[in-house]
């Protein structure tokens, strides 16, 4: 269940759990889960388009500053005061009036109300990020100036400099000022900023929250495989990855395959986003279909062209939030992340789509004859280059371990050695 402990339930068909066909819209299976006839797959680029604009973003929460790291911007940072708010010193040493020699007749610290104006030939002795006081001309650096009873030289000949060593107020902003624009991520510079810039709590897009049901009779949590049963790979792998994403993922459910207990943790959920693993395809225990079509939801995408990967599902549940259904076999849920969740995550969040990367490949790569592929690679930097990975089979993810990103090969011929492909970069720590 998610944080607020708070269930939503969803829609119910009186008489029957199971909705009419018309509102699982996208979909031509039947409901016992075994397709007919399969649905005509999305094509990777317009895959990631629909799942970009399946997610509408958060409603902005205030947050105490250290409470909203990790957040984006709900709307600009506005400076709510000069900055510098005072014209302040940039050195210890004196502050002065006029030429010299001067007189010192006091002194000014961080943090003291400002010093009585000074007149003409008048010095205080000041230190860095005191407020000057009125009627300052310039500072002397306490090693370019000499003291002695009161009266203060300069010992370097060309000084004074009018305005040297003073910050003087709005040098850095003006109140009201942007300072960054809506979306920026809240990082610890941020947190900064914000702060000196005179605010205790920022308006933020809250990570959106993330229901991870990993689905699998097969899968054990420790231990080696045995008996037939797997270890679950994705439960480790997906919520520091989704979290690195922007999401909030309190952890994992993983639950038996068994359509009665994922419906239920699917109606209890109050999570901005749902997202299974395993149970997409058409075995005898595939049950996230049937069990969103019983919800009501309706399906977005139904299937991807691209390897691996390509049962993902994308689907909206009746009140609107989003639901992804990642393949079990695990470099398919990984392609699944960066295909569908990643979009969706952004969207929710209200981040931007990161620049697409490029690199040469360093070696050909087969291209499937209709779908895009997904390859681990290593990369580069300085060559720009991307090495394809061995490994790389739906199952495995030895090459995704040693990889820096996925290279995107479109449908179609051989990739040669040398061609420049998209590639997505697995922004890991
Ligand atoms: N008749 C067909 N069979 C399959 C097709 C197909 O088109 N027709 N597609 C294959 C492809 S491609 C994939 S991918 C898988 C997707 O299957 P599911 O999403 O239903 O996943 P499962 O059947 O539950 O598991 C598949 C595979 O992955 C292992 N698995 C599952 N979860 C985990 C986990 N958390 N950690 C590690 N390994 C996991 C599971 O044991 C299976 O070996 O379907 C193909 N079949
Ligand atoms: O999605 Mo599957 O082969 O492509 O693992």
């Amino acid at each position: 269940m998610g944080r607020g402990g708070h269930r939503r339930r969803l829609g119910r068909v009186r008489g029957g759990n199971v909705r009419p066909m018309t509102d699982f819209a996208a979909s031509s299976r039947p409901a016992t889960g075994a397709r007919k006839t399969a649905p005509a797959a999305l094509s990777w680029p317009e895959a990631r388009r629909v799942a970009t604009g399946a997610g509408r973003r958060l409603a902005g929460v205030r947050r105490p500053l250290d409470e909203a790291l990790g957040g984006v911007l709900d709307g600009p940072l506005e400076a709510l005061t000069d900055l510098p708010a005072f014209d302040t010193s940039a050195m210890d040493g004196w502050a002065v009036a006029g030429t010299g020699p001067w007189r010192v007749v006091g002194e000014a610290l961080a943090g003291q109300r400002p010093h009585p104006a000074l007149l003409d030939g008048q010095a205080v002795r000041i230190a860095t990020g005191a407020a000057l006081p009125p009627g300052a001309t310039a500072v002397i650096r306490r090693e370019h100036g000499c003291a002695t009873d009161d009266q203060l030289r300069a010992s370097v000949p060309e000084l004074p400099v009018p305005g040297q060593d003073i910050r003087p107020r709005g040098q850095e902003c003006r109140a009201g000022d942007q300072l960054l624009p809506p979306g920026a991520a809240v990082t610890p510079a941020v947190l900064g900023l914000a702060a000196a810039a005179g605010y205790d709590e920022l308006r933020v897009v809250p990570r959106p929250r993330v229901e991870l049901l990993v689905l699998g009779d097969e899968l054990l949590g420790c231990g080696l495989p045995r008996d037939g049963r797997v270890r679950d790979a994705l439960g480790p792998l997906l919520p520091p990855w989704l979290r690195r994403l922007g999401a909030a993922v309190d952890g994992v459910r993983r639950l038996g395959d068994d359509a009665e207990s994922l419906f239920r943790a699917v109606d209890g959920s109050d999570a901005d986003l749902i997202v299974t693993t395993g149970g997409t395809a058409s075995g005898p225990v595939d049950f996230v279909h049937p069990v969103l079509r019983r919800t009501g939801a309706r399906l977005l995408v139904d299937g991807v062209a691209v390897r691996p990967g390509h049962p993902m599902l994308l689907a909206q549940l009746p009140d609107g939030r989003p639901f992804v259904g990642l393949p079990g076999n695990p470099l398919a849920a990984v392609s699944g992340v960066l295909t569908l969740v990643a979009p969706v995550l952004r969207a929710l969040g209200g981040r931007p789509e990161p620049a697409a990367g490029r690199a040469a490949l360093a070696d050909g790569v087969p291209a499937h004859p209709t779908d895009t592929r997904l390859v681990p690679v290593a990369l580069d930097d300085r060559a720009r280059t991307a090495e394809p990975l061995r490994f790389h089979g739906p199952a495995m993810l030895r090459g995704l371990a040693a990889a820096d990103a996925m290279a995107v090969i479109p449908p179609g011929g051989t990739a040669e050695r040398g061609t420049e492909v998209e590639v997505l970069v697995l922004d890991w720590e």
